[in-house]
C-alpha cells in the first residue's frame, strides 16, 4: 500500500475555477492478448465489435452539444473509414487474433499521430486511442471505458473528449493531465463548460483525492490536513467569486482614477467565440489565424481567407479585430511552409521571418485582410518581429499589396499594422519600430528572455511572467508606446494570470486581452486592483 503523502504539481491553467473531489484514473492500458492461433470468428468478431462502438459513439453524440457533437463525429467519421481497419482485418486472415490485431494495427496509426510533426495530428491520437480501447472492450467483453462518478477529478495521461462528454459535471469536478495542451478539444469543452482543467503537470503518479486549481494551474495530490482544512472556505469563495465574475462579464471595466481598461478576447479558431456574445469584450485582440492552415490541406486561398476574416469580423459587431498574420513555426509547424528539418524551430524561420522568406503566401492573407478591412475595424499584427527592418520589409510589402488591389480596382483598405513584442530584442528596441501598436505576447517573451520552453512541464517554474526581467521588458514596451502615442496591450497567458493583473496595471498597461472564459475573472481583478 502507498503512503498517501502530500504532492503537489504545477502546470498550465487550461480552464479556469477551484475543484476537489475523488481522484478517477483515467483508462489503464487497454487489455492486451498474445497473438493467439487463427480463430474462424475473428474477423466477424471485430466487425461486431467495430459496429458496437460506433453504435455507443452514436448514442453519445445523440446526447452532447453542437460542440461535442463536431469531435465524436470525427471519431465515428475515423471508425467507419474502412482505411482504418483494413491492416487489422489483412492481420486476421494471417491468422492473429482480433485483439491483437485491432490493438497492433492501432497503435501503429496511434503512434504516427503521436509522433506528428503538426500539434493538430498529435492531439488527434488521443481519439484515435479512445476508438481504439472502446473496440477492444468490445471485442474481450470488458466493460466500455468506466464513467467516472460525478464530482470526480479525472487525472491521467491524456482524456478523450468522449470520456469528457459521457462524464456527469453537474456535482462539479475537473481534470488535471500529465501531459495534454490548453489548445486541445476536451480544453475548449472544458472551458466552455466551465470545468476546471490543468494541462502538463508531469507525471501524476497515484492518488486517492486532488484539488485541482485552473486559475494557478496548481494541483494538491492527496491534500494534507493544511490544505484541507482551507478547502472548504475556498471552494465557497471561488464559487462567490464565479457568479460575481459571471456578473461583470458584460460590463466595463474602469480603474478608481476613471481609466477605462480593455478588455478584449483571443481566439484561435472561430469555434472560440460560437455561443459567445460580444458584449462581454471590447473586440479581439489576437486572432491567431493558424487555424486557417490546416494540415494535409493545400495554403488556405485568399477567398476562404477573406469570408473567415469577414464572419470573425461580423461577429465583433463594429468593435476592433486583431488579425495576427500566420506565425508559424517554433510550436505551430505548417506542412508545405516550415521546415521540419530546423535544429532549433524555436529560434528559426518562424512568424514574420517565415512570412518574409515566403511573399507569396503572405501575400495572400495581406490581400484577404485589406479586403476585410473595407467593412470592418480590422488591424493587422505582425507575429515575432526582431529587427525594425523587418516590420519595415513587411509595412513595405502591405503598401504593395493595396496598390496591387487598388490598381485592380478591387475594395481595400490598409488597416493600422502593429507588432507582437514577443522577443527582448523587441521589446528593448521597441521605440524604433514603425508600429502603429504594440502587443506584449507574454507566453514567447518570457520563453525567449528566461530560456524555458513554454510546453517543458520540467522548466516550468521558470517560465514565470512575472520574473522581473520579463516585467522590465513589458514596462519598456509601455513606455516606448508612450513615447509614440501608439497603443499598447498585452495578449499572452500573463494577461490571464488574476495574481499578475495587479502588476500589469501597474506598469500602465490599459489593454488586456484574454481567452473568453477568463473575461469575467479580469474584470473582477481589474474591479479589486482599483479597490485596493
Ligand atoms: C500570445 C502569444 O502568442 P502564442 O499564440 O504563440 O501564444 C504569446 O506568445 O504570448
Amino acid at each position: 500500500m502507498w503512503q498517501m503523502t502530500e504532492r503537489r504539481l504545477t502546470g498550465r491553467s487550461a480552464s479556469p475555477g477551484l475543484a476537489a473531489g475523488p481522484v478517477f484514473v483515467i483508462g489503464g492500458p487497454a487489455p492486451h492478448r498474445a497473438p493467439a492461433l487463427l480463430d474462424e470468428d475473428g474477423e466477424a468478431a471485430l466487425r461486431q465489435a467495430i459496429d458496437a462502438a460506433l453504435t455507443d459513439l452514436v448514442a453519445l453524440v445523440a446526447k452532447v452539444d453542437e460542440e461535442g457533437a463536431d469531435i465524436i463525429g470525427f471519431q465515428i467519421a475515423m471508425l467507419e473509414d474502412e482505411a482504418l481497419s483494413e491492416g487489422a482485418f489483412d492481420a486476421i486472415a494471417a491468422g492473429v487474433s482480433p485483439t491483437h490485431a485491432w490493438r497492433s494495427a492501432l497503435d501503429a496509426e496511434i503512434l504516427d499521430y503521436e509522433h506528428s510533426e503538426d500539434p493538430y495530428f498529435q492531439a488527434r491520437g488521443v481519439d484515435l486511442a479512445d476508438i481504439r480501447d472502446r473496440v477492444l472492450a468490445h471485442l474481450t467483453g470488458t466493460a466500455g471505458p468506466a464513467h467516472a462518478p460525478a464530482g470526480s477529478i479525472l487525472i491521467g495521461e491524456e482524456v478523450a473528449p468522449s470520456l469528457f462528454l459521457s462524464t456527469d459535471w453537474s456535482k462539479g469536478g475537473g481534470v488535471a493531465l500529465a501531459s495534454g495542451s490548453p489548445s486541445s478539444h476536451v480544453a475548449m469543452l472544458a472551458r466552455s463548460r466551465g470545468i476546471p482543467m490543468v494541462t502538463g503537470l508531469g507525471p501524476l503518479g497515484m492518488a486517492e483525492y486532488a484539488i485541482l486549481d485552473g486559475e494557478t494551474g496548481m494541483v494538491t495530490l492527496d491534500p494534507g490536513p493544511q490544505a484541507l482544512a482551507g478547502l472548504a472556505p475556498a471552494l465557497a469563495a471561488s464559487k462567490q467569486a464565479n457568479a460575481h465574475a459571471e456578473e461583470l462579464e458584460a460590463k466595463p471595466a474602469f480603474l478608481s482614477d476613471g481609466t477605462r481598461i480593455e478588455v478584449m478576447i483571443n481566439i484561435a479558431s472561430p469555434a472560440d467565440i460560437k455561443g459567445c456574445s460580444p458584449e462581454i469584450c471590447d473586440g479581439i485582440g489576437l486572432v491567431r489565424t493558424e487555424f486557417l492552415f490546416e494540415p494535409g490541406h493545400p495554403l488556405p486561398n485568399e477567398e476562404s481567407q477573406y469570408a473567415a476574416y469577414m464572419a470573425i469580423a461580423a461577429w465583433a459587431s463594429g468593435r476592433p479585430v486583431t488579425f495576427r498574420t500566420l506565425d508559424a513555426g517554433g510550436d505551430k509547424p505548417v506542412l508545405g511552409l516550415t521546415d521540419a528539418s530546423e535544429s532549433n524551430p524555436f529560434l528559426g524561420l518562424r512568424g514574420l521571418r517565415l512570412s518574409l522568406a515566403r511573399p507569396e503566401a503572405f501575400r495572400v492573407q495581406l490581400r484577404a485582410l485589406t479586403r476585410a478591412a473595407v467593412h470592418h475595424d480590422i488591424r493587422i499584427m505582425l507575429p515575432m518581429v526582431t529587427v525594425p527592418s523587418e516590420f519595415a520589409e513587411a509595412s513595405a510589402l502591405l503598401d504593395a499589396v493595396v496598390a496591387g488591389l487598388v490598381r485592380e480596382g478591387t475594395a481595400c483598405r490598409r488597416p493600422p499594422l502593429g507588432m507582437m513584442v514577443e522577443v527582448p530584442a523587441a521589446a528593448l528596441g521597441a521605440l524604433r519600430f514603425a508600429a502603429d501598436f504594440y502587443s506584449i505576447g507574454s507566453n514567447d517573451l518570457t520563453q525567449y528572455t528566461m530560456a524555458a520552453a513554454r510546453d517543458i512541464s520540467t522548466v516550468a517554474a521558470l517560465h514565470d511572467a512575472s520574473n522581473p526581467a520579463v516585467l522590465e521588458l513589458m514596462g519598456r514596451t509601455v513606455g516606448a508606446g508612450r513615447v509614440r502615442k501608439v497603443p499598447v496591450s498585452i495578449c499572452g497567458d500573463a494577461a490571464a494570470d488574476m495574481r499578475l493583473v495587479p502588476q500589469l496595471l501597474g506598469l500602465g498597461l490599459t489593454s488586456l486581452s484574454v481567452p473568453p472564459a477568463f473575461v469575467g475573472r479580469v474584470k473582477a481583478a481589474i474591479e479589486s486592483f482599483a479597490n485596493v
